[in-house]
């Protein structure tokens, strides 16, 4: 395998600015049957989103996925988005219950808009088998499928009728699957994405890894149409979460999905728990989000986010922050 390479490796070369103020850039992108605000979607994990982030993020144009954590409150919660007049947007898994789960969706008409089937490893026969099977009992619903680190596995979900597959094994900041397995896209998540990306015929998900708002620019560069985010997303006011106060400074915490914590025993660990800074509130980190991406579609010399998706890159070999701080 040829330019393996991460965020931190690569610079986007600028081109000739077409627009006045950054302000005329749009970041919006067309995902399934809905248009967002943002190519950004916060982390389906228990301490980035919650019900009442899900029900801003979709009044105010953001593309949601609600965690799978809490099966049993998934049917009201769909029904709750419904009467709200709001995109519903929820997670899976692939044990038996899931199965009689999707059934019941069928049979009292609940009918979400989008499903994501959140598995570590998705380039399995669980995950072909859960996309039948949802696309059997739910055709209207748009199937998210992941995680995967190769074009194989893309194209396998895709032929299974995914509408679109998540691309990120092990390189999430409260990951240790590297560690414990050797395993995953960890170190080169960049080039794994764009690697996946010339297999696809669906929209693809870069998922993990984002360390600052440039690196969204560059998952669009590198053949993303959405950006899962977690720490990133993580320690804010809206945040789930207790907020802790150690030596005077204010701290949330961020576990992984599959941390002894979440799990709440020690078999098959993959994540770890930590504690963020707290960071304000959402809503200032979402515009600051829209701010940067506006500048970057600016650098990119266009006017929407397509322009970036052709821009010029140079590898830089892990240089660009020159041994300073990211903030
Ligand atoms: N993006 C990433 O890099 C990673 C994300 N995660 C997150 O952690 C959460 C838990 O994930 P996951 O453990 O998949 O979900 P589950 O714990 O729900 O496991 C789903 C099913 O898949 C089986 N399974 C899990 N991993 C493997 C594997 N490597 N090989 C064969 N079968 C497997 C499990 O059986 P059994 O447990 O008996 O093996 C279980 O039956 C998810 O939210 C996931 O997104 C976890 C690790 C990596
Ligand atoms: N290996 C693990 N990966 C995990 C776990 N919980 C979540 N995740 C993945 O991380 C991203 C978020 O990454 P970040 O760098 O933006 O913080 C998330 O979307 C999952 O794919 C876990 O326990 N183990």
């Amino acid at each position: 395998m040829e330019n393996v390479f991460d965020y931190e490796d690569i610079q986007l070369i600028p081109a000739k600015c077409i627009v006045n103020s950054r302000s005329e850039c749009d970041t919006s992108v067309t995902f399934g049957k809905h248009t967002f605000k943002l190519p950004v979607v916060p982390a389906n994990m228990q301490t980035i989103i919650d019900e009442k982030i899900a029900i801003y993020l979709a009044e105010n144009n953001y593309f949601y996925i609600m965690h799978r954590f809490e099966p049993e409150k998934r049917s009201a919660f769909i029904k709750d988005m419904a009467s709200r007049n709001l995109i519903s947007s929820i997670s899976v898994g692939v044990k038996e219950e899931e199965y009689s789960f999707v059934e019941e969706l069928t049979k009292e008409n609940l009918i979400p808009d989008y499903i994501t089937i959140d598995i570590a490893h998705g380039h399995s026969n669980a995950v072909i088998n859960m996309i039948k099977h949802i696309k059997k009992h739910l055709p209207e619903t748009f199937v998210i499928a992941g995680n995967v680190g190769t074009p194989e596995a893309v194209r396998e979900l895709e032929h299974a009728g995914a509408d679109a597959t998540k691309v990120g094994i092990g390189p999430g900041k409260v990951c240790i699957t590297k560690i414990k397995t050797g395993f995953g896209t960890g170190g080169w998540q960049l080039a794994a994405l764009r690697w996946c990306a010339k297999a696809a015929t669906k929209p693809i998900i870069a998922d993990g890894g984002i360390r600052t708002h440039g690196d969204i620019a560059k998952s669009v560069r590198f053949g993303a149409y959405m950006v899962m985010i977690g720490s990133l997303f993580a320690g804010h006011e809206e945040s789930p979460g207790e907020t802790i106060e150690k030596d005077g400074k204010l701290y949330k915490e961020y576990f992984g999905s599959a941390s002894e914590f979440q799990k709440g025993e020690k078999k098959n660990v993959e994540g770890k728990k930590m504690i963020v800074e707290h960071k304000g509130s959402l809503q200032d980190t979402l515009v600051e989000m829209e701010q940067d991406l506006q500048s970057s579609i600016s650098y990119a010399g266009g006017n929407k986010l397509e322009a970036i998706r052709t821009v010029d890159y140079v590898v830089v070999k892990n240089s660009i922050f020159n041994g300073d701080k990211v903030y």
